[in-house]
């Protein structure tokens, strides 16, 4: 598939967090700005690569380092609304018709807005942004809760207050080693009680137990990465391969895997493109979407996820039409607005291509 072909076809993105997403040159301006003198270079294009240098460690805990500079640069309405725009601009320029975009309210409150104000600003960013784009692309927001913090009843409160203006859905994301999802029953519970929907960060630094309490006890509709499942696989010499209840669960019921295999390779979840597990679980049946994670942190787009899995696995448009179709039927939209998606842009936008 050629690289044009693939910026051409329509792509829909389930997790990619808006604070690891910035343009470099936005943050360089916003810094300015708002006098965070915390930068380590003022030149985009380094400042690019300290990103993914800084986030290419092998652990989870000093990737979500590097989101000390973003966040300090989130702080205000403007700021908010800006990188918001920018966002839905840049992952429409890429090709992504539908895009839900997650980040945790709490982080940005260092200069006295109040969660409200901030879920409006990120909002009215994404609204601007879909306007820009000539309405190319439909942006959601997911709110995530911190797992190392207390707030995430007062988040799902919050995403259930905002669930008609363009929130889609709640999160729980941060350093998983130390911070089971079931510490914020609570807040799965509000959002059960009220009908809302939520995807958990579940799979990535700790294996399949972290998967079973997010989804048996918490009760989460999609696993972000959940790549640690194969714990609960035997592949056998012959390549056949034994589901264990867990692994079967998740699988019979298509709980989407939101799969992003850059920032696997960055956290240690994952060794290379070549083995990382998301072509065992594919060709097992499980529900793939593939995602970007952060964008700037991972140093990618939608397309060059598409580019590393057509290299590893000779993934063509097929497969890729298979994994947009995948993202928008688990989306946290109604169902009709799925089916318009699919049936009037991916379908239709695959097919222009063959
Ligand atoms: O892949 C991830 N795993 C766990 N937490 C993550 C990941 N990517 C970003 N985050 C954190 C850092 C951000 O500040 C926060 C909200 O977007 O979510
Ligand atoms: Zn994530």
């Amino acid at each position: 598939m050629h690289l044009s072909d693939i910026l051409r076809a329509p792509k829909a993105v389930l997790h990619d967090h808006l604070d690891g997403g910035l343009r470099p040159a936005t943050i360089i301006e916003l810094a300015r700005e708002c006098g965070y003198r915390g930068l380590p270079t003022e030149d985009p294009e380094a400042l690019g690569v300290w990103f993914r240098d800084a986030a290419d460690s092998g652990s989870l805990e000093r990737y979500l380092e590097t989101f000390a500079h973003t966040c300090a640069v989130m702080q205000t309405r403007e700021s908010l609304e800006r990188v918001a725009a920018e966002c839905a601009e840049d992952l429409a320029a890429d090709g992504v018709v539908y895009a839900e975009v997650r980040y945790a309210p709490e982080q940005h409150q260092e200069r006295g807005l109040t969660l409200d104000e901030v879920v409006d600003a990120v909002n009215a960013g994404f609204r601007e942004g879909e306007r820009r784009t000539g309405g190319r692309i439909t942006v959601r927001a997911l709110l995530t809760g911190m797992r190392h913090t207390d707030r995430s009843l007062e988040i799902a409160e919050l995403t259930v207050a905002h669930r008609e203006r363009g929130v889609a859905g709640f999160d729980i994301a941060g350093g998983e080693i130390g911070n089971p999802p079931a510490r914020h029953l609570p807040a799965f519970q509000h959002l059960r009680r009220h009908n809302c929907h939520f995807t958990i960060h579940a799979g990535e630094a700790v294996g399949a137990e972290s998967i079973h309490e997010a989804v048996q006890i918490c009760g989460a509709e999609r696993i972000g990465h959940g790549v640690r499942i194969t714990d609960d696989i035997t592949v056998h010499d012959d390549g056949s391969a034994a589901l264990g209840h867990l692994a079967a669960y998740i699988r019979d019921n298509r709980i989407a895997l939101e799969v992003c295999p850059t920032s696997n390779l960055q956290t240690g979840a994952a060794k290379d493109y070549a083995t990382h597990p998301i072509d065992l679980l594919r060709r097992l049946g499980f529900r793939i979407t593939l995602n970007t994670d952060n964008r700037l942190v991972s140093g990618t787009t939608m397309s060059r996820e598409f580019q590393h899995m057509a290299e590893a696995f000779g993934y063509g448009p097929e497969v890729f039409e298979e994994f947009t179709v995948a993202a928008v039927e688990s989306a946290f939209l109604p169902l009709p607005e799925r089916r318009r998606l699919i049936d009037e842009v991916i379908r239709p936008g695959y097919a222009a291509l063959r």
